[in-house]
């Protein structure tokens, strides 16, 4: 399996380089140069399969070429080892035709974890077969950056710097990664938001000298091994609702557009999902992208779901590269629009394609408080502000006899205030965690500026 970039113009790489690289150096993301099918028998066979097993069968055709059947395995089974539910990924019904995902049983409580504790155990296996060191830098709203840290925490050949947004996290997941005592951890806080915590780290990327220097690498979703990863849930739940005898629709909510373009290539790759929907916060830029078919940015807003306060979306790049007939050079040309002007518009051929396979919904802040106190009264379910910002458009698009899944995506003690404030319960944190409060935290605060970001990071870094 070779790896491509959306934009046409980097190397050709294998999975496991593709993994080590992270953003291409033409600044687009990778992809597979084409994605492997499952056939209807194959999906079928996944039935009453554990989770490991699913997990297996859907990764190896992307990357049994960079790692050996019992690498994978063994990689795969350390994983979810530490995963607080059985079934890894549970179903619960919410309403007649409504089902919910739950992605929250891991180790830091969103479904970060899913994708993180895997690539970190495949991580591990490549660095050791090449002897190399590496330094990880992450941009964080606040999940990615403490699923990255449990995932790397501790280890000898790898640093991890975490970006976030100063003030713009909840106080459970800063203390997620600011708490944590090992050497090569580095929590970050930066005056800004997402998208500069994102561009700063675009940035690193783009400035060979130092992503060679110190060896950079990314595990945010913009790295396909993350995407690859989340792709395997998809999968045990259409199976578990009747897949592939039945179509089935997924509803996720979504910021950098990671976990939803793993439905896609479940769906390129054959699972029959009839919609893709995209459910956003008040920072709705994709949703009035399928709307008006112009991708316009106008500034994050802070909100009650604050992993979702993102403008720039990286990975609807790839889905824009799907949409464009993999047309690298045009994907580049948006992509230069976007950063000369701050947006651009989607042709009309290219909006048919996406309109095709995604449908799209936003919740205000009132809306998605209300879901949360909606939802417990009617299902028993308490949801965190995301899963009930997925929850509300998954209700809204429920339609005929296609089963509806919609992916819970946090646990509700990462939001505690938010979900009081809607319910009067304050979520407890599980047993492990107890003490999060009371732990000191380490935590350095950073300006928005490329060069002494990375002046801090050569310094601190282990050679
Ligand atoms: C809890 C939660 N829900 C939803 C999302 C959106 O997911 P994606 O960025 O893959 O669209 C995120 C952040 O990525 C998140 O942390
Ligand atoms: N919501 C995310 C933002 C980064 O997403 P990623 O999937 O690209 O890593 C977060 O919690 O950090």
């Amino acid at each position: 399996m070779r790896y491509i970039s959306t934009r046409g113009a980097a190397p050709v790489l294998t999975f496991s380089e593709a993994m080590l690289t992270g953003l291409a150096r033409d600044g687009g993301l990778y992809v597979p140069e084409s994605v492997p099918q499952m056939s209807a028998d194959e999906i079928a066979a996944l039935a009453g399969l554990s989770y490991e097993e699913v997990a297996f069968r859907v990764m190896k055709p992307f990357c049994g070429e960079s790692f050996s059947d019992d690498e994978l395995k063994g990689a795969i089974a350390r994983a979810y080892a530490g995963f607080g539910h059985v079934a890894r990924a549970p179903l619960v019904q919410l309403a007649p035709g409504h089902f919910l995902l739950e992605l929250f049983h891991g180790p830091t409580l969103a479904f970060k974890d899913f994708a993180m504790q895997v690539i970190g155990q495949l991580f591990q296996i490549e660095l050791e077969k090449q002897g190399r060191k590496i330094t990880i830098v992450g941009a964080t709203s606040g999940d990615t950056g403490s699923a990255a840290i449990e995932a790397f925490r501790g280890l000898d050949n790898v640093d991890v710097f975490i970006l976030f947004p100063h003030g713009r996290v909840s106080e459970v997941q800063r203390r997620q990664m600011t708490t944590p005592s090992e050497a090569n951890v580095h929590a970050l806080a930066l005056d800004g938001d997402f998208d500069d915590c994102q561009g700063r780290l675009k940035d690193m990327f783009n400035h060979f000298e130092f992503r060679d220097e110190v060896g950079l690498a990314g595990v945010n979703s913009i790295n396909w091994a993350r995407v690859l990863a989340q792709v395997v849930y998809y999968f045990t739940a259409a199976v578990a609702l009747g897949a592939p005898h039945r179509k089935i629709s997924f509803t996720v909510p979504t910021g950098n557009f990671g976990d939803i373009f793993a439905g896609f290539i479940a769906r390129e790759m054959g699972l029959p999902i009839e919609q893709l929907v995209i459910a956003t916060n008040q920072n709705d830029i994709l949703h009035r992208c399928l709307t008006t078919g112009r991708y316009e940015m106008d500034g994050v807003k802070p909100s009650i779901s604050p992993s979702m306060d993102i403008q720039i979306s990286s990975n609807f790049e790839r889905a824009l590269f799907w949409a464009y007939g993999k047309d690298g050079k045009a994907v580049a040309q948006l992509m230069d629009e976007m950063k000369a002007k701050g947006g651009f518009a989607v042709s009309q051929g290219a909006l048919e394609a996406l309109r095709e396979i995604y449908a799209s919904g936003r919740v205000s802040e009132q809306e998605t408080s209300l879901t949360i106190t909606e939802e417990l009264a009617r299902s028993g379910e308490l949801l965190c502000p995301h899963s009930a910002v997925g929850v509300r458009v998954g209700h809204a698009h429920v339609s005929g006899a296609t089963p509806m899944v919609t992916l819970a995506t946090a646990h509700p003690a990462k939001f505690p205030d938010a979900v009081e404030a809607a319910t009067g319960i304050r979520p407890p944190l599980p047993p492990r965690m107890a003490d999060l409060f009371e732990r000191s935290e380490r935590v350095t605060r950073v300006p928005n500026d490329l060069a002494a970001l990375e002046a801090l990071i050569t310094e601190r870094r282990r050679a």
